[in-house]
């Protein structure tokens, strides 16, 4: 999958999603203004659920943001005595939560409890602890920092660099790194600033539920991901064709396709070179025409079903393919040999000019089975790999029916 499209698929549309969202819920005010009271419990089940899930499937960060997000809930919801002071320090609360949820963006997930659940706990506390030395600082040395400073900053804008800075690093992580769970993490600073600016624009209830529905639907379709994608080339995995298969009709035809010599390659060039090929070969697989579903079997194996197809209306979509990664040329980069000449002889290696990278290319052979009647689909696969076992016979780099 390119970068580009894994930006968009989650990054730019889960945020998109999220304001449109939030847009229609503001919209919408005087409709679900009449359930209020069932609303303003909604964040004390829907958070603790979200924490249970996030526990539960090993996304901890989002554990620890959905329960920080119910203590600040419960201390701006709740009438007890002991929450009546932090009414003063709003805004060292806002700076101090502001720098935890940027920590969390630069963290790994880790159990809750282990040694890395005392470290995190720390870390939070150190991070509202900032919060409140931030202030105290600013309010202290202003005099010092006006005669130091060439340019006038305002005092609002030395108040808020912490919260500037933090936004500008959560968003670049987010678009090096797309992923759900940093998207989810970038929305929760977003929300916790917009409630501070604009606190009576949407309910804290409202804000917190739709924090807590991120993380759900964050967990769920992580979860699927890692149930149903390869992760090393990000195609569907043997369990999803499984799951194709219940669904399919009677009439289909199944390839499967195999890189000729890659043991050969791998001794060769080494496993993550291997890799890397394997991905870039998934790649050119993943754009099969004919209405082909590509999936990595296992290993340097792979399937593609074409649903209510025959044989003989899939062999150019298939010819197309295994042309594509015949003529690809890939481009290793030639780190080992560059350090080799290195540490041999500087002026040898001047005159050697060796390059600095170095192409390569591979080739696959494919089988192809359409479904005869009164076939299982493991009976067409197996046909489709005795018409593989004959490419490969024949010398590979061909299509066999
Ligand atoms: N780098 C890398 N190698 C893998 C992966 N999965 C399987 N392989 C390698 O793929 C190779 C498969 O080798 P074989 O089954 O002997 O087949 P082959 O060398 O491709 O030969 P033919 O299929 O007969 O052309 C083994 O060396 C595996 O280690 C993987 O995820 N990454």
């Amino acid at each position: 999958m390119s970068s580009l499209i894994q930006g968009c698929r989650y990054f730019i549309l889960p945020l998109l999603i999220t304001a449109l969202t939030l847009f229609f819920i503001q919209e919408t005010k005087s409709s679900w203004q009449i359930w209020d009271g069932i609303i303003e419990q909604l964040p004390y089940w829907l958070l603790s659920i979200a924490a249970l899930l996030a526990l539960q499937f090993n996304r901890s960060r989002l554990a620890y943001l959905a329960v920080l997000l119910l203590a600040f809930y419960l201390s701006q919801h709740s009438s007890a005595q002991i929450f009546l002071p932090l009414s003063q320090y709003t805004t060292e609360i806002f700076i101090g939560g502001t720098l935890v949820i940027a920590c969390f963006g630069f963290t790994k997930d880790r159990g809750l409890l282990s040694s890395h659940g005392v470290i995190r706990g720390l870390g939070i506390a150190i991070g509202m602890g900032l919060g409140f030395l931030w202030l105290s600082g600013l309010n202290l040395y202003q005099a010092e920092i006006r005669t130091a400073l060439p340019f006038a900053l305002s005092q609002q804008f030395q108040i808020m660099l912490p919260v500037y800075v933090c936004s500008a690093l959560l968003i670049s992580r987010a678009i090096w790194q797309a992923n759900l769970v940093n998207t989810s993490i970038l929305t929760t600073l977003g929300i916790w600033i917009f409630y501070y600016f604009q606190p009576n624009t949407l309910p804290l209830a409202v804000l917190m539920s739709s924090l807590a529905v991120i993380y759900l639907f964050t967990i769920l379709i992580d979860s699927y991901f890692l149930a149903y994608r390869d992760e090393l080339t990000g195609l569907a995995s043997r369990r999803a064709l499984y799951n194709l298969v219940l669904s399919l009709g009677r009439k289909y035809s199944v390839a499967m396709l195999d890189i000729d010599h890659f043991k050969k390659f791998n001794d060769t060039y080494g496993h993550d070179v291997g890799d890397q090929v394997l991905r870039l070969v998934a790649a050119k697989m993943a754009r099969v025409s004919g209405g082909g579903k590509v999936f990595r079997y296992g290993g340097e194996e792979f399937t593609i079903v074409f649903p209510r197809k025959d044989a003989d209306s899939i062999l150019d979509d298939l010819e197309d393919v295994r042309e594509s990664i015949e003529e690809y040329r890939i481009v290793l980069r030639n780190d080992k040999r560059k350090k080799q000449n290195n540490s041999q002889n500087k002026a040898k290696r001047n005159k050697a000019k060796s390059p600095a990278t170095k192409t390569v290319s591979v080739t696959i052979s494919i089988g192809v089975a359409e479904r005869l009647s009164g076939e299982t689909f493991d009976q067409s696969m197996k046909r489709a790999d005795e018409a593989l076992y004959r490419a490969k016979k024949k010398g590979r780099n061909q299509t066999c029916l």
